[in-house]
C-alpha cells in the first residue's frame, strides 16, 4: 500500500489549498476529487455566479443609457452563448488549478474515496495510507422531500444543464443562493417568483440587509411569498411546472431549489473511523481543525461552520502551516468574516448584525450610525437605486463591530473596510480618515 505524508479527500476550495501548502512543503501529497477540479466553487457555485451576476449587471446598466444621452436600444442576450464562453473559462480554471498541483508535486487522483480505517482510504480499489488525512469533501444541495421535488433543479443542475433563460421560474428559498439567482434571472429578463420561509429575504443577515434587499426586489417586479409552504410540484400537459403552495397555485417553466446543503460525509464510510460527526452530518472540528481522530482533519463546508471559499482555504492552509510547517498555534479566527451576496443590489456584511449586538452587548451600550442615499450614477433620470448603509459600534470608544451595506459597490468597498474593522478600528478612526469624493464608500467614514 503506497504511503504519503498527507492525503486530501476533495480537490475543492478547501482540499487543494490544503495539498498545495503541504506539497509546497516538500511533502509527499495525494488529492483525491471524484468530479471536477475546483469542487463546488469553481464549478457550480462562485464562478459561474459571479459571471451570471456580472451579464446581469450590465443588463441593468442598460436600462440606465438613455439618461446619460445614449440613444441605443436594449440588446438581446444570446443566453446559450453566455452559457458557453462561462463554461469555456471554467475548463480554463480547471487547467490552472492541474498546473499549480504540479507545480506543487502533488499527486491527483480522480475518483471517489472512501475510509478503510482511520489512516487508511480506498479509491477506485486501491488503498492509500497516511498519518495526516483531511476531510474537504463539501456539500450538496438540500431537495426537500415533496411530491414532484424531482421537476425541480438546485444549484448544481442550474449551472451544468441550464442553456436557455426560463422565461418564468420559481425560486424556493431566501437564504445566498436563492436571493443572488432571483436578482440574476430577473435581471437578465426571466420572469421570477420567490418563496421565502419568513417574512423577508436573507433572513439571518442585519435588518438593513433583509429589508432593502427584500424591498428592491419587489420594486423591481419579483413577485415573493412569504412564510410559504410549498405542497408540491405538478407537471402540466405542456411541459410546464405547476407550483402548489399554501398561498396558490402559480405555473412556471422551471422550480429552482435553493433551501441549503447538506454534507456528504454520508458517503466516505465515515463508520470505519472514530470519526465524530454533528447531528446534521457535519464533521465535529475543534478550533484547530482536528476531528476527534488524531491526525485526521477536516476544512470547509464539510464541518457546517462557514460555507465561504475564502474561509475553506484560509483554514486549510493555516492547518497546513500547524501540521507541517512547525506553527504549533496557528489556526483560523472564524470572527469577523467579511462576505458578500450577488443580489441586485448587492449587500454586503463585516460584524454583528444589530440583533446580535444588542443580545451581546445591550442596547445601551451600541451607537448605531445609518446612512441612505441615492448614488450620484443614479442622479440624472429615472432609474433610481440607493445605498444603505449601517456602522454599529460598541463602548465608550466606539469600536465598529459590524458594518453592513446595500447598493452598488458594496462589494467592492467591503474587504478595505474589513481590514481596518479586523484590527479593531473605531469610529473616530474612520472619522479621521478622509473621504474619497464622490464615491459611496466616502459615506462610512463621514457618518454623523
Ligand atoms: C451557488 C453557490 C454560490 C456560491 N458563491 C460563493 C461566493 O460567491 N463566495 C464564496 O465565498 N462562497 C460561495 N459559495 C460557497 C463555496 O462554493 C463553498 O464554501 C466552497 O466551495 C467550499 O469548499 P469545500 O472545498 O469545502 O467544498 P467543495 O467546493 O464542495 O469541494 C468538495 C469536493 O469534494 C469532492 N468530493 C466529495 N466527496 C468525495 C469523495 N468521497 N472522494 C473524493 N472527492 C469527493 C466533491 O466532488 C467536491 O469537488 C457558493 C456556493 C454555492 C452553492
Ligand atoms: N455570495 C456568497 O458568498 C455565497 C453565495 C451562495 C452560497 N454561499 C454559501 O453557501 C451556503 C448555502 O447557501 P444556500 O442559499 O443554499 O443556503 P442558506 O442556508 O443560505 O439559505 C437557504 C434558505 O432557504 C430557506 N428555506 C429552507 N427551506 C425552505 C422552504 N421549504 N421554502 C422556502 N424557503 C426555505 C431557509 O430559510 C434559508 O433562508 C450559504 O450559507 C453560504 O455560506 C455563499
Amino acid at each position: 500500500m503506497e504511503k504519503f505524508d498527507f492525503i486530501a479527500i476533495g480537490g475543492g476550495s478547501a482540499g487543494i489549498a490544503a495539498a498545495n501548502r503541504a506539497g509546497s512543503f516538500g511533502k509527499k501529497v495525494l488529492l483525491i476529487e471524484g468530479n471536477e477540479i475546483g469542487g463546488t466553487c469553481v464549478n457550480v457555485g462562485c464562478v459561474p455566479k459571479k459571471i451570471m451576476w456580472s451579464a446581469a449587471s450590465m443588463a441593468q446598466d442598460f436600462n440606465l443609457a438613455a439618461d446619460y444621452g445614449f440613444n441605443v436600444q436594449k440588446p438581446q442576450l444570446e443566453f446559450a452563448k453566455l452559457v458557453a464562453n462561462r463554461s469555456a473559462y471554467i475548463d480554463r480554471l480547471h487547467g490552472s488549478y492541474f498546473r499549480n498541483l504540479d507545480k506543487n508535486h502533488v499527486q491527483v487522483i480522480k475518483g471517489y474515496a472512501k475510509f478503510v480505517d482511520n489512516r487508511t482510504v480506498e479509491v477506485n480499489g486501491s488503498q492509500y495510507e497516511s498519518d495526516h488525512i483531511l476531510i474537504a469533501v463539501g456539500g450538496t444541495p438540500d431537495i426537500p422531500d415533496i411530491s414532484g421535488a424531482e421537476y425541480g433543479i438546485e444549484s448544481n443542475q442550474f449551472f451544468n444543464e441550464l442553456n436557455e433563460l426560463p422565461t418564468s421560474v420559481a425560486i424556493i428559498g431566501n437564504g445566498y443562493v436563492g436571493t443572488e439567482l432571483a436578482g440574476t434571472l430577473n435581471a437578465l429578463g426571466s420572469k421570477v417568483h420567490m418563496y421565502a420561509k419568513y417574512d423577508a429575504l436573507l433572513p439571518k443577515f442585519d435588518e438593513l440587509i433583509s429589508t432593502n434587499v427584500t424591498e428592491s426586489y419587489v420594486k423591481k417586479g419579483i413577485d415573493i411569498s412569504f412564510k410559504s409552504e410549498i405542497a408540491e410540484i405538478k407537471k402540466t400537459s405542456d411541459g410546464k411546472l405547476e407550483v402548489v403552495a399554501n398561498d396558490g397555485t402559480i405555473i412556471v417553466d422551471r422550480v429552482i431549489w435553493a433551501v441549503g446543503r447538506h454534507p456528504v460525509t454520508d458517503k466516505i464510510n465515515i463508520s470505519a473511523t472514530d470519526v465524530v460527526l454533528n447531528d446534521d452530518g457535519t464533521i465535529m472540528v475543534d478550533d484547530y481543525q482536528n476531528t476527534s481522530v488524531a491526525g485526521v482533519y477536516a476544512t470547509g463546508d464539510v464541518i457546517g461552520k462557514m460555507d465561504l471559499t475564502p474561509v475553506a482555504i484560509a483554514a486549510s492552509r493555516r492547518l497546513m502551516e500547524r501540521v507541517f510547517n512547525n506553527k504549533p498555534t496557528e489556526h483560523l479566527d472564524y470572527q469577523l468574516v467579511p462576505s458578500v451576496v450577488f443580489s441586485h443590489p448587492v449587500a454586503g456584511t463585516i460584524g454583528l448584525t444589530e440583533a446580535e449586538a444588542i443580545l451581546e452587548y445591550g442596547e445601551d451600550n451600541l451607537k448605531i450610525y445609518r446612512s441612505t442615499f441615492t448614488p450620484m450614477r443614479y442622479s440624472l433620470g429615472d432609474v433610481k437605486e440607493t445605498e444603505n448603509l449601517k456602522l454599529i459600534t460598541f463602548g465608550e470608544n466606539e469600536r465598529i463591530i459590524g458594518l453592513h451595506g446595500v447598493g452598488e459597490g458594496m462589494d467592492e468597498m467591503l474587504q478595505g473596510f474589513a481590514v481596518a474593522i479586523k484590527m479593531g478600528a473605531t469610529k473616530k478612526d474612520f472619522d479621521d480618515t478622509v473621504a474619497i469624493h464622490p464615491t459611496s464608500a466616502e459615506e462610512f467614514v463621514t457618518m454623523t
